[in-house]
């Protein structure tokens, strides 16, 4: 029997999923300095003391999420093989787009019984969230650390601040420990908060910068090793997801999807190594990928904005002034049935975002000696890749 898939061997991959984002390291690389200042501030849990509060800071794929799984993995086997400490409870939360009671009452939850009833989203306040998260606490006892991402993402973030961390020294609870692990993107986030709780917060911050070339190569060495089967991934293709990562953002995640997307296109095209030149095509996927997700965050008429320069990119019309740009843009609207807006200043106003957003390249011209300056644009991308994406959005519509 033959058919569609009769034909296909993996011949690459030893074990995928150890690219794949839910993959957990058993071993974090190259953050050594970030995990001896982590199990510094984490010790006290060992000797039965209120835990430390720690903040991690660092921009996206830096580690922090990896590196705090580790650490609270490896924390809780050492208790548990210290018999005399008492047990360690880790709770985890995403905050963004929640507010400080859902945060609450998704503790409290999962603190509950199992037999109990939820928390009530409705009828009772974010006080009465906290007396019954102290409750819960309490009869569980022991430490909990409560490990809060994406923390600035929270409306009321000082007040979480302010209740949590007193919690035992106001009498809330007296035979439980608690601790706080806040992850944050934003550099800047310890600066926004109140003056009341900055002054009282005691905690550690750790910071995590991006990784260097050379770093980002050792952990997709570790990678590869076990993604692919021997000899599968050439040593230069990983040396060149690393620098190309390395030059970008010093993300690991974005070295991983660059490897990983690699091995894709040498699936694809039948080779049976990954080599330097996949990797340069994952590169252009990756990046059109993102492109692709950033038009489709854009507005509705910045959208229609965008496909208007597309087509007239198309026509070799570009650099085009706003003005042109109008009349394109209102055909545009009012073929997919949408009502244009109707002031220049409106498309010029999407035109000044859309260039600063890094959509389109803004050309300043001079009306000789009349005097006065007005612009011209262009997309800054391939005009491919705004139609394509609109045509994806219109069929999805449909
Ligand atoms: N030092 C490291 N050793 C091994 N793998 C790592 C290391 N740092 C990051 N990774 C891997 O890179 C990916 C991104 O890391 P992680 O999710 O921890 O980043 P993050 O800093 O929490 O970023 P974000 O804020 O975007 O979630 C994960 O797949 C993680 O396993």
């Amino acid at each position: 029997m033959s058919g569609p898939f009769s034909d296909l061997t993996d011949t690459l991959f030893a074990d995928k999923s150890v690219l794949s984002e839910s993959y957990q390291p058993e071993e974090i690389l190259e953050r050594d300095e970030e995990i001896e200042a982590f199990s510094h501030a984490l010790q006290d849990v060992l000797f039965g003391r209120e835990p430390e509060n720690i903040f991690l800071y660092g921009k996206a794929g830096l580690g922090k999420t990896a590196v705090t799984k580790y650490m609270m993995s490896e924390l809780q086997s050492e208790v548990f093989e210290r018999e005399e400490v008492d047990d360690l409870h880790v709770h985890e939360i995403n905050c963004n787009g929640k507010t400080l009671f859902m945060v609450v009452r998704r503790l409290v939850n999962e603190l509950l019984p199992a037999d109990a009833s939820p928390f009530p989203k409705r009828g009772l306040g974010t006080g009465d969230a906290f007396d019954e998260l102290y409750a819960q606490l309490d009869r569980i006892g022991g430490t909990h650390l409560i490990v809060f991402d994406e923390i600035d993402h929270l409306d009321d973030v000082d007040t979480l601040l302010y209740e949590l961390p007193r919690a035992r020294s106001n009498g809330h609870i007296t035979e439980s420990l608690v601790g706080i692990v806040g992850i944050s993107n934003n550099y800047t986030f310890r600066q926004s908060l109140s003056a009341k709780v900055k002054d009282t917060l005691m905690e550690t911050e750790i910071s995590f910068s991006p990784y260097d070339a050379g770093e980002l190569r050792t952990i997709l060495h570790d990678r590869a090793d076990r993604a692919f089967v021997d000899g599968a991934c050439d040593e230069s293709a990983i040396a060149k997801a690393a620098a190309l990562s390395a030059q970008d953002m010093g993300n690991a995640r974005q070295a991983i999807d660059l490897l990983r997307v690699g091995a894709e296109v040498a699936e694809r095209d039948g080779d049976e190594t990954v080599t330097d030149d996949h990797i340069e095509d994952a590169r252009t996927l990756v990046q059109r990928g993102r492109l692709r997700n950033k038009i489709r965050d854009q507005t509705e008429h910045a959208q229609y904005i965008l496909e208007t320069i597309a087509k007239l990119e198309e026509r070799n019309e570009v650099p085009a002034r706003s003005k042109e740009i109008q009349e394109g843009y209102e055909r545009v609207a009012e073929a997919y049935g949408a009502t244009p807006l109707t002031t220049l200043k409106s498309i010029q106003d999407h035109l000044s975002d859309l260039h600063m957003l890094g959509f389109l390249v803004r050309h300043e011209r001079n009306k000789g000696l009349s005097g006065g300056q007005y612009y011209e644009y262009e997309l800054d991308l391939d005009p491919m890749i705004v139609l394509e994406t609109r045509e994806e959005i219109v069929q999805a519509a449909d």
